[in-house]
């Protein structure tokens, strides 16, 4: 398979290269757009002990309530007790900002290929002169084991693909108790959202960079997008924020999260599920001026050939069906997003 030529961010700065013109959005005098930067108030993200989910206690109906709300209203919560130690979460951390701190030879070893998303590389140039995106990744399809690409997965650091198998079968304990107990707020029998999601679902893990940047009011480190996923889990930068979220037509900057904290956002799929109450947050991640920042989002996406529609329960004379069915929405989802459209008005029911 053919390697495409291309220049990781990492490198264009390590160059000391004048930063290229496809990098940057509108200008901030244009009147119209403000300057990609401009301080945001922070939102209070709900944080849900996922232990406590399960418990008919009165706690337990709280909490169950808590993630109701949040996911009802923003479609974001941040997990405690989530299952997964924090020696693991440490060693995915760690191994991500030394995979991104090998020399450029070494990371190309797993250099993205045409065609492929896995691999290491910079933001796939979209088809119509869209602004690029100031990151490197590198992505791995973690789930199903017989569909991982091992060539792509680094041998150095020691330890690397150990570390993300386990970290994968932890998150899919994970994964399946979150679908049970958003289908247990939904009053609907516990397995409904997990048949739609189905053994065959796939799991891809981005492993995000972004350098620092010299003109965070004009460059964006990933533009803004709902995900296409059913749920995405977010292991977030330590010490330096970046995620933001729309909310009512206004931007709410995430805070810098504690260190054992896992944040789950919704994707398009799980709002189609839920016929709408539960929301796909538009989000969106800007430079830093001095600091790099990584993250690493484990994306969880349905079986391709599953019907993914809304849940029969959720559809009444009251609340009429909002969403289509799809199927392989992926597909769909990247035509759309190299148009930057968002793909989830492709479901939409027009009335
Ligand atoms: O870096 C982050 O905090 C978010 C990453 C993200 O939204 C994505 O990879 O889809
Ligand atoms: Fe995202």
């Amino acid at each position: 398979m053919e390697k495409p030529k291309f220049k990781t961010v990492q490198e264009m700065v390590a160059a000391g290269e004048e930063l290229p013109e496809k990098y940057l959005h509108a200008s901030a005098d244009d009147g119209k757009s403000q300057p990609l930067n401009t301080p945001l108030p922070e939102m209070d993200i709900p944080a849900i002990d996922l232990s406590l989910l399960f418990s008919s206690s009165e706690d337990g109906r709280e909490e169950l309530s808590k993630l109701h709300s949040a996911l009802s209203t923003w479609g974001v919560v941040q997990v405690m007790n989530h299952g997964i130690s924090e020696a693991l979460l440490d060693k995915v951390y760690k191994l991500t900002k030394q995979f991104f701190a090998l020399p450029t030879e070494e990371k190309h070893k797993y250099a993205r290929e045409t065609g492929n998303i896995q691999g290491y590389g910079n933001d796939v140039i979209p088809a119509n002169d869209q602004v690029l995106d100031w990151l490197d990744r590198l992505v791995l399809t973690t789930y199903p084991e017989d569909k991982r690409q091992l060539k792509f997965w680094p041998q150095v650091p020691t330890g690397f693909s150990e570390t993300l198998h386990e970290y994968t079968m932890k998150q899919r304990v994970m994964i399946e108790k979150l679908f049970k107990a958003m289908a247990r707020a939904l009053e609907l029998e516990e397995n409904c959202f997990l048949k739609m999601y189905g053994e065959n679902a796939f799991m891809n893990t981005r492993f995000n960079f972004f350098p620092p940047c010299p003109r965070p009011d004009k460059v964006i480190g990933i533009k803004p997008h709902g995900d296409g996923s059913a749920m995405t889990l977010l292991l977030p930068d330590r010490d330096v924020e970046g995620l933001q979220f729309l909310k009512d037509g206004k931007w709410y900057k995430a805070p810098v999260f504690p260190p054992n904290t896992i944040v789950i956002n919704l994707g398009d799929q799980m709002e189609i599920m839920s016929n709408g109450i539960y929301k796909s947050p538009f989000h969106r991640v800007v430079t830093n001026g001095e600091k790099d920042r990584i993250s690493v989002a484990t994306f969880c996406v349905p079986d391709r050939d599953n019907e993914i529609k809304p849940a029969d329960g959720l559809v009444s004379e009251a609340r009429p069906r909002l969403y289509k069915t799809v199927t392989n929405y992926g597909e769909l989802y990247h035509k759309y997003y190299h148009q930057g459209r968002r793909t989830i008005e492709a479901a939409f029911i027009s009335n």
